[in-house]
C-alpha cells in the first residue's frame, strides 16, 4: 500500500480532480430519476405539454453534462492508472539494476517479468475500476436511500434488505476468492519460467528429442494456473444469475408494494418510477463495487509482490560518504589484497585469501579447473557482489569507497556468454561510449578480428542484431562483445573466457592485435586453454578458489603441479 499511497500523494491534484468528476457524474445520475418522477406526475399525468417540454429539456441538459463529466473523469482515471504503471515499472527497473547479482538471481528473471507486466497491469486495471466504480458507490447508495426515504420509508427499508443480501454475498465470494487470487500470480511466474526455458532452449529440446517431456512440464504449469482460474471463474459464474434474480425480485417487490401504496393514495405513480430507478441504480452500483472488491485480493497480492521487491535493500550500495576518486597513475591498477568471498548460504568460501596485482599495460591470466572461482573474480572486481574480507583496490582506492558507476566506467568487460542487445552493430558497440566515432568502432572491430565479417554485411555497422545476438554465430558474437569492450576507454579490461568460441588461429591473431594495439589498460584474461595465456606477463592458477601458483608459463611449468597437469592434459589432447 505504501507505494500506492506515495503515488496518490505525488499526484494528489489529479486524483482529487478524478474523484470530483466522478462525484459530478453521480449527481447527474441521481437527478434523472427525480426528473422522471416530475415529468410523469406534473407533465404526463396532468396533460401539460409545457411541463413535459421544460422537464424534458432539463433531462436532456443533465444527461449531456453528466456524460461530458463522465467522459472527462474516465480520461483522467485512465491517465492516472497509466501513470501508475509507468512509475512502478521505472521503479522496478531501477531496483533491478541496483540489486546485487545474487539478489537479482534470487528473484529470478521470470518473476521479474511477471511483476513488470502482469502484476502492474493488474494494479492499473484495479485502480481504474476502484476509482470509477467503488469511489462513487457509497455516495450514490446513501443519496438514493435518503431520496427514497423522503418518498417512502417502507421502500427504503426494502432497498436496505436487498442491499444487505448483496453485501453478504460479496463477503462470501471475497473470502473464497482470496486464497485463489493470491496464488494465481505465483502460478503465472511458473508459466513464464517454463515458457522462457522452452523457447530459449528450443534447440537443446529438439536435439535431445525432449519435446514430449517439455510438453508435459509446460502442460502441468498451464493446468495448475487453469485449475485456479476455473475455480475462481466458477465463483463468479454463480454470481451473475444470482444478481439478476435479486434485481428482478427487487423490481417485483417495489412495483408490488408501490402499486398497493399508490392505490391507497400514499404514493404518486411518478414516485414509484423514481424509487424503482433509485433501487436499480443502487443495486447496480453496489454490485459493480462488490465485483471490483472481489478482485482486490488479486491486486493486493500483486502490490505485495512489488513491495517485497522494491523494499529489498541492495547488498551492494554506494558509499554513504562522498565517493573517492581513484588515484592517478602510477598506482597499481588493481590489487586483490587477501580477498575472501562466499556466496550467501554457501558453507565454503569460493575465493580464499587471494592476493594479486594487475598492472597497467600488463596481461594477467587466471586459469583453473571449472568451478574454481575464476568468473567470481571478475564479478568481484566489477563489484557485482561484496567481499567478506580483504580489499579490492582500484588505483589505490577500495572499490567500496567508489561509486558503482565510477568503478564500472573504468572497466571493460567481456562476459563468458557474449550477449548482444537488439538494435544495430553500431548501437551495441557504442554501449560503452556513446560518442565513439565510426573510425573508432572499425578500429575496435579490427583488433577483435571482427572487421572482415562486419565489412561483408550489406549494412556494415548498421547491420541489425537480433535479441541476444542470435543472428550471429557464437564466435562472431564473442568478437563483437570484445569490440564493444574495446570501444570503451578504460583502465582495466576483463576477458572472462572470451576466446573459447574462437578457433586457435583467430584466438592467436586477436591476442597479437590486443598486445600491439591496446597497450595502456591492465588486462585480466580468464581462460581454459593454456595456448590462450602462454604469453601473459603473469598467470595465476586457482584450485577451488585458492591460489596454488603464480608466474609466467615457463615458471609455472617448473613450479606448479596443478598448472603442469592442465598444460600436459591439453597437450596430450592436441597430440592425440
Ligand atoms: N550466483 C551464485 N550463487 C551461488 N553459487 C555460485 C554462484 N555463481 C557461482 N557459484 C559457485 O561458485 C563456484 C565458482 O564459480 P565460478 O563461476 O566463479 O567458477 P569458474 O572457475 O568461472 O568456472 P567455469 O570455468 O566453469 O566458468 C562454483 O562452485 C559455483 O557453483
Amino acid at each position: 500500500m505504501k507505494y500506492l499511497k506515495q503515488f496518490l500523494m505525488r499526484h494528489k491534484g489529479k486524483t482529487a480532480l478524478a474523484i470530483l468528476l466522478l462525484l459530478g457524474q453521480v449527481v447527474g445520475t441521481l437527478l434523472i430519476p427525480a426528473l422522471v418522477a416530475d415529468i410523469v406526475d406534473h407533465g404526463i399525468l396532468q396533460g401539460s405539454m409545457n411541463d413535459v417540454l421544460r422537464i424534458g429539456m432539463w433531462m436532456l441538459t443533465v444527461t449531456i453534462v453528466s456524460t461530458g463529466i463522465a467522459a472527462f473523469g474516465s480520461w483522467i482515471t485512465s491517465d492516472l492508472s497509466s501513470l501508475f504503471g509507468f512509475e512502478m515499472r521505472s521503479l522496478l527497473l531501477q531496483k533491478s539494476q541496483a540489486l546485487s547479482l545474487q539478489q537479482f538471481e534470487a528473484v529470478g528473471i521470470s518473476s521479474m517479468i511477471t511483476r513488470t507486466t502482469s502484476d502492474i497491469i493488474n494494479l492499473q486495471r484495479t485502480m481504474g475500476m476502484v476509482l470509477q466504480m467503488v469511489v462513487p458507490a457509497p455516495i450514490l447508495v446513501l443519496v438514493s436511500i435518503i431520496m427514497t426515504t423522503i418518498v417512502s420509508p417502507v421502500m427504503a427499508l426494502i432497498q436496505l434488505v436487498f442491499m444487505a443480501v448483496v453485501l453478504v454475498l460479496a463477503a462470501i465470494i471475497l473470502k473464497k476468492s482470496n486464497a485463489l487470487s493470491s496464488s494465481i500470480q505465483t502460478k503465472l511466474d511458473r508459466i513464464n519460467q517454463v515458457v522462457r526455458e522452452t523457447v530459449t532452449g528450443v534447440r537443446v529440446i529438439r536435439a535431445f528429442g525432449n519435446e514430449k517431456y517439455e510438453e508435459s512440464r509446460s502442460g502441468a504449469a498451464y493446468k495448475e494456473y487453469a485449475d485456479n482460474m476455473i475455480r475462481l471463474n466458477r465463483l463468479f459464474a454463480v454470481i451473475t444469475p444470482v444478481v439478476w434474480l435479486l434485481m428482478g425480485a427487487l423490481m417485483a417487490v417495489i412495483l408490488g408494494v408501490g402499486g398497493a401504496l399508490s392505490l391507497g393514495g400514499g404514493m404518486a405513480v411518478g414516485q414509484i418510477t423514481a424509487v424503482a430507478e433509485y433501487s436499480i441504480l443502487t443495486m447496480a452500483y453496489l454490485i459493480m463495487a462488490a465485483s471490483v472488491l472481489t478482485t482486490l485480493p488479486k491486486a493486493r497480492a500483486s502490490l505485495e509482490r512489488l513491495r517485497v521487491l522494491l523494499d529489498t535493500k541492495p547488498t551492494v550500495s554506494d558509499p554513504s560518504h562522498t565517493p573517492m576518486t581513484p588515484l592517478p597513475a602510477p598506482y597499481e591498477t588493481v590489487k586483490f589484497d587477501h580477498v575472501s568471498f562466499a556466496y550467501e548460504g554457501a558453507e565454503e568460501p569460493v575465493i580464499h585469501d587471494l592476493t594479486f596485482t594487475l598492472r597497467s599495460g600488463q596481461t594477467t591470466a587466471v586459469i583453473g579447473s571449472t568451478g574454481s572461482g575464476k568468473s567470481t573474480l571478475a564479478d568481484l572486481l566489477l563489484r557485482l557482489h561484496d567481499i567478506q574480507s580483504g580489499h579490492i583496490l582500484l588505483r589505490g582506492v577500495d572499490v567500496r569507497n567508489l561509486s558503482q558507476q565510477e568503478l564500472r566506467e573504468q572497466i571493460g568487460f567481456v562476459p563468458q556468454k557474449a550477449f548482444l542487445f537488439s538494435g544495430t552493430i553500431a548501437e551495441n558497440l557504442r554501449m560503452g561510449r556513446a560518442d565513439a566515432t565510426d573510425g573508432e568502432l572499425w578500429e575496435a572491430l579490427r583488433i577483435a578480428q571482427a572487421e572482415d565479417f562486419v565489412k561483408k554485411l550489406p549494412k556494415g555497422l548498421g547491420s541489425p542484431v537480433a535479441q541476444g545476438g542470435t543472428n550471429f554465430s557464437g564466435g562472431q558474437r564473442q568478437r563483437l562483445a570484445i569490440a564493444r569492450a574495446l570501444v570503451k576507454k578504460v583502465d582495466v579490461l576483463i576477458f572472462d573466457d572470451s576466446f573459447s568460441a574462437l578457433d586457435v588461429r583467430t584466438d592467436a591473431a586477436l591476442r597479437r592485435a590486443l598486445t600491439q594495439s591496446v597497450t595502456a589498460p591492465a588486462k585480466l584474461i580468464i581462460a581454459q586453454r593454456v595456448s590462450t595465456i602462454l604469453n601473459a606477463d603473469q598467470i595465476l592458477v586457482l584450485d577451488q578458489g585458492r591460489p596454488v601458483g603464480s608466474g609466467t608459463h615457463h615458471e609455472l611449468l617448473e613450479t606448479c603441479p596443478t598448472y603442469r597437469e592442465i598444460a600436459e592434459s591439453q597437450m596430450q589432447k592436441k597430440e592425440a
